[in-house]
């Protein structure tokens, strides 16, 4: 865990906005799924509200909000007659089973029917509520982040935090005008079973989020943030949709930290340089991901076996001079001896392309290939450099193309003229300018790596 990195992100919104990594950040995303934000957070935290702000603030039909009230289970008669002895904020309250299944469901694009609960009768009721599968699925409810098979379904967690006494002021509010209580009900319910149950599963479930929101829905930069993080997810989800062959690193605050700088017109040389070579190394780790394995059992110092697996040995890379260059040494670092061959393509824009020189393995035909160069722009480039190792004889599906950002545009334009090799890539960015240059972007790549600006 990087502490300065984190206090970079945060350092600014701190106020607004906790970024916590708990070991979900590598994980690798399969944009064919929907994107699963959990939102826990104690009764009364404002998570209903956060909810409805973010899904109001996306004016998006791709997302839908599942809330874990509907899995109450129904008190029958007799725990009716006793209703103030129940414990609703305990996970057996809830049907975890339904919940799982249910938003398995959806994760595979099937749509679903979930019950509907009534406060006031303590009771599921007709009729089933339709919900049909989206790309953003938010999960939300006091318990989401306390069952592991129920984080697990996540691809972001947040935790709504807000002070206990607002919360219980509030809940007095809500509970007497919407859920048919008194005030007498309620403040004796806090006692014996809300707040104990808050102390014991709650509360210790915050460690599990990736973003913390302090003041709920008062919290306008957390919810901003959060809104366009999830807007960059919906974009890159297109893309990937319509191209299997493309694979975009998990987005983590982490990452959107490096790429914050990295974009910045201010960072200097030394930061540029130094966060750049953190997302290489992260995109060129990904894409190593990417070659084929063959299985090893091994044995440990233990005695015990290890079902492991080789290294692919017949890989090398390439990169397109000049910015191309700037990965090398993380393919280096990970890659002990690998052999690097280098391609210099001349041509600004929609220009053709010229080949201008090339040094290559002189096996190159029976290798993997990594191809780097860290913007994806219009993506002639690319496929100039492309073309010509498909002439040297290397298989199109042995190439993995890898950039810190692509335009929409490159996307196309590489996808479909080959559409077996694979690009990873750590951010999609929105579209090229009138000069082919990439917005947002990072400007000139090579200029700002190499300190030629
Ligand atoms: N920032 C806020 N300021 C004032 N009232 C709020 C705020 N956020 C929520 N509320 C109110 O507090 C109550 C509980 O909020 P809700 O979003 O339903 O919480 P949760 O879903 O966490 O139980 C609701 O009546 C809501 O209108
Ligand atoms: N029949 C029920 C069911 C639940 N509760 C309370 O609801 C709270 C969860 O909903 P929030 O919107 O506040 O997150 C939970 O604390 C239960 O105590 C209830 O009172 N009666
Ligand atoms: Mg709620």
């Amino acid at each position: 865990m990087d502490s300065e990195t984190i206090g970079a992100i945060s350092n600014g919104i701190k106020d607004h906005l906790s970024v916590q990594s708990n070991g979900s950040d590598s994980t690798s995303l399969s944009h064919r799924q929907p994107f699963v934000i959990g939102v826990a957070g104690g009764t009364a935290s404002g998570k209903t509200t956060v909810c409805n702000m973010i899904i109001s603030q996306l004016r998006d039909q791709r997302v839908v909000l599942v809330n874990q009230d509907s899995f109450y289970r129904s008190l029958n008669e007799e725990q009716l007659k006793k209703a103030h002895e129940y414990n609703f904020d305990h996970p057996d309250a809830f049907n975890t089973e339904l919940l799982v299944s249910c938003m398995e469901k959806l994760q595979k694009g099937q749509p679903v029917r979930i019950p509907s609960y009534d406060f006031k009768s303590r009771r599921s009721i007709e009729p089933l509520c339709l919900v049909n599968p989206s790309d953003v699925i938010i999960l939300e409810g006091i318990l989401v982040l306390h069952d592991s098979k129920v984080r697990n379904l996540m691809n972001m967690k947040i935790f709504v935090d807000t002070d206990s006494d607002v919360r219980l002021s509030r809940r007095i509010q809500r509970d007497t005008v919407e859920r048919g209580r008194n005030i007498q009900n309620v403040l004796d319910q806090y006692a014996r079973f809300v707040k104990p149950s808050f102390e014991e599963f709650i509360l210790p479930s915050k460690k599990f989020a990736d973003v913390i929101i302090p003041r709920g829905g008062d919290n306008d930069v957390a919810i901003d943030l959060i809104v366009q993080h999830i807007r960059t997810k919906l974009g890159q989800h297109d893309l990937c949709k319509i191209y299997p062959n493309i694979f975009v690193i998990f987005s983590t605050f982490q990452i959107r930290g490096m790429h914050t700088l990295v974009r910045d017109v201010k960072t200097t040389k030394h930061d540029f340089v130094f966060y750049a070579d953190r997302l290489i190394r992260l995109v060129v780790e990904h894409g190593l991901g990417h070659l084929p394995f063959t299985e090893k059992q091994i044995i440990t110092p233990t005695g015990s076996v290890y079902p492991g697996v080789v290294f692919c040995k017949r890989l090398c890379g390439v990169s397109v001079i000049r910015s191309g260059e700037s990965m090398e040494n993380a393919l280096r670092a990970c890659c002990k001896g690998i052999k690097i061959g280098k391609i210099l393509i001349h041509g600004d824009g929609n220009n053709g392309r010229q080949l201008i020189y090339e040094k290559l393995p002189a096996d190159i035909s029976s290798r993997h290939v990594l191809l780097l160069d860290p913007v994806l722009a219009s993506g002639n480039s690319a496929v100039k450099a492309i073309s010509l190792l498909l002439s040297k004889g290397v298989q199109e599906t042995n190439i993995i193309f890898l950039n810190l950002i692509a335009a929409p545009e490159g996307i196309h334009t590489v996808c479909r003229k080959f559409p077996k090799l694979k690009i990873v890539t750590s951010e999609i960015d929105s579209s090229l300018d009138r000069n082919f240059g990439v917005i947002p972007g990072m400007g000139e790549f090579g200029d700002r790596y190499f300190g030629t600006d």
